[in-house]
């Protein structure tokens, strides 16, 4: 198996009841790459996702991080693993201020007993840290780290969800339609933010509706289909076309000149 998969999912299966949103599928995630993972309503997508980030345990098949099999059993076992997901609605807390936002569920504690036995805050080590943070992506506009996230434009609360995330992961940063409620202008700053994300070398698992986006910003497309990954093509070898037919089941992605799984 390719030591440079930093995830991989194998034969993955998960049924409620009658349906099967899981059926045999496979995943590999690369270093440094963003893989979109692309297909039709109900193909089993958010399904797939949520295995990978410990969302849902599935019935069968195997999970490896890295190479070593594991086995998450909530999403914070997969978040001390080194994945983070964000979830398109489940972003940020819009009342509490952005420094607030980027620690949330992970407060930073006062050295020594103070932060042991009185749980006091490290405020002041919270929002200097914010403040780089953002800054390292390119998140400058954001003048006021106590400012609250209600108070942000949609790109800028979509910037604060992935920094989180970006800050925190060490392996893998899972995106769930992180466009899907954008204008043009935010739409682009939260491509670039996901572009800077996987130059700093993480690996990033993008779903997308939107095939411009896709097209855009994917080294690699995963095609879901009826519960499984049927292809994997590359932005150079495939148009949009193409991921749409292979999508759907009007092409097989086996008549295409360039195969169905990119190298
Ligand atoms: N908790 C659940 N209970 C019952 N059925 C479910 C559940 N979650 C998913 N399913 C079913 O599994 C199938 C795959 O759903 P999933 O949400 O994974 O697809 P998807 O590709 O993410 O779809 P979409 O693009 O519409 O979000 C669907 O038929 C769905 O109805």
């Amino acid at each position: 198996m390719s030591i440079t998969n930093v995830l991989e999912g194998r034969n993955l299966v998960k049924r409620y009841g009658h349906v099967t949103a899981m059926d045999g599928a496979d995943f590999d995630l690369r270093r440094g790459e963003i893989l979109a993972v692309i297909g039709d309503n109900g193909a089993g997508k958010s399904s797939l996702i949520k295995a990978l980030s410990g969302a849902m345990i599935p019935d069968s098949g195997e999970i490896k991080l890295d190479g070593n099999p594991i086995s998450f059993k909530s999403p914070m076992d997969a978040r001390n693993s080194g994945i983070e997901t964000v979830y398109q609605n489940l972003a940020v807390s819009p009342s509490l201020g952005i420094a607030n936002n980027l620690y949330l569920g992970r407060e930073r504690r006062r050295p020594g007993i103070l932060g042991s036995v009185f749980r006091m805050l490290d405020r002041k080590a919270m929002e200097d840290e914010a403040k780089q943070k953002l800054s390292d992506l390119g998140l400058l506009t954001i003048q006021n780290i106590n400012q609250a996230v209600e108070t942000l434009s949609g790109g800028q609360r979509q910037g604060v969800a992935v920094a989180r995330a970006a800050a925190f992961a060490k392996h893998v940063v899972i995106m769930d339609e992180p466009t899907a409620a954008l204008g043009v202008k935010e739409s682009r700053r939260v491509l670039n933010l996901i572009k800077d994300v996987r130059d700093r070398g993480l690996s990033v698992v993008l779903i997308s509706h939107n095939m411009p986006h896709v097209f855009e910003v994917a080294d690699r497309i995963h095609i879901h289909r009826l519960g499984k990954r049927v292809a994997v093509i590359k932005p150079s070898t495939h148009t949009m076309n193409d991921a749409v037919a292979i999508m759907t089941g009007a092409m097989n992605p086996e008549d295409h000149q360039a195969g169905a799984f990119a190298e």
